[in-house]
């Protein structure tokens, strides 16, 4: 039932909402040629950091990466919004399938104490949920779960500089973006496109350069 996989809106209560900006760009759409915003990550290569490289073109687990790069901070997963609705333009591009087609939609922030470092939109066609269980995923990580089948394959990954849209229109302010990424995961007939924004928050704490 639709019904069913539908959360609430849950308005951002982070702690440290002075360490957000509203200085957002207007969303630009993206998949390579038709949206030349996201660039194959080894294109995007010149114009990053070592540091940062470590972080965009990991293939592994990054709620993994973020628990250890925490340390003694709380990691945790902050639900903004799970739905049914239509994919963007790009995202449905992304996962081959029609703009008109709906989709699973989530997006978190991605925690450490309390402070956003990562935030994430995940979009699935609706027609390959079946049977998968993420409906009851909440604040549970969906890297968690994902990195547990034994059939996952990433697609390749891709970059981009520019800020994230989907969550100027969950928060009223929200710290920059450094670097955003997205690939489509598939495991057993779901393709799962996500795209995860690592947050200049993440670099204060973690001492990273800006790019
Ligand atoms: C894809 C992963 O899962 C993380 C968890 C997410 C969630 O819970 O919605 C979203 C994006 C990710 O950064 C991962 O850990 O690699």
């Amino acid at each position: 039932m639709l019904t069913a996989l539908e959360t609430p809106v849950i308005a951002p209560t982070f702690r440290q909402a002075s360490l957000f900006s509203d200085q957002l760009c207007s969303y630009q759409p993206c998949s390579y040629q038709l949206f030349p915003h996201w660039l194959p990550v080894a294109a995007a290569r010149p114009g990053m950091s070592a540091s940062w490289w470590q972080w965009v073109a990991s293939t592994d687990s990054l709620t993994t990466r973020l628990t250890v790069a925490g340390g003694a901070k709380a990691f945790r997963v902050h639900l903004l919004r799970q739905t049914i609705g239509l994919p963007r333009r790009d995202e449905a591009l992304a996962l081959g399938i029609e703009p008109r087609r709906y989709a699973w939609l989530r997006e978190v922030a991605l925690c450490l104490d309390d402070t956003p470092w990562v935030v994430a939109r995940s979009v699935a066609p609706l027609s390959q949920l079946q049977g998968k269980g993420l409906e009851g995923l909440g604040e549970r990580s969906l890297g968690s779960w994902l990195f547990r089948q034994p059939d996952l394959v990433r697609g390749p990954l891709y970059a981009t500089r520019h800020q994230p849209r989907f969550v100027a229109e969950q928060c009223a302010s929200l710290l920059g973006s450094v670097w955003g990424r997205r690939s489509v995961f598939q495991h057993s007939g779901l393709s799962l496109l996500v795209q995860e924004y690592f947050l200049s928050s993440m670099a204060d704490d973690l001492g990273l350069p800006s790019r």
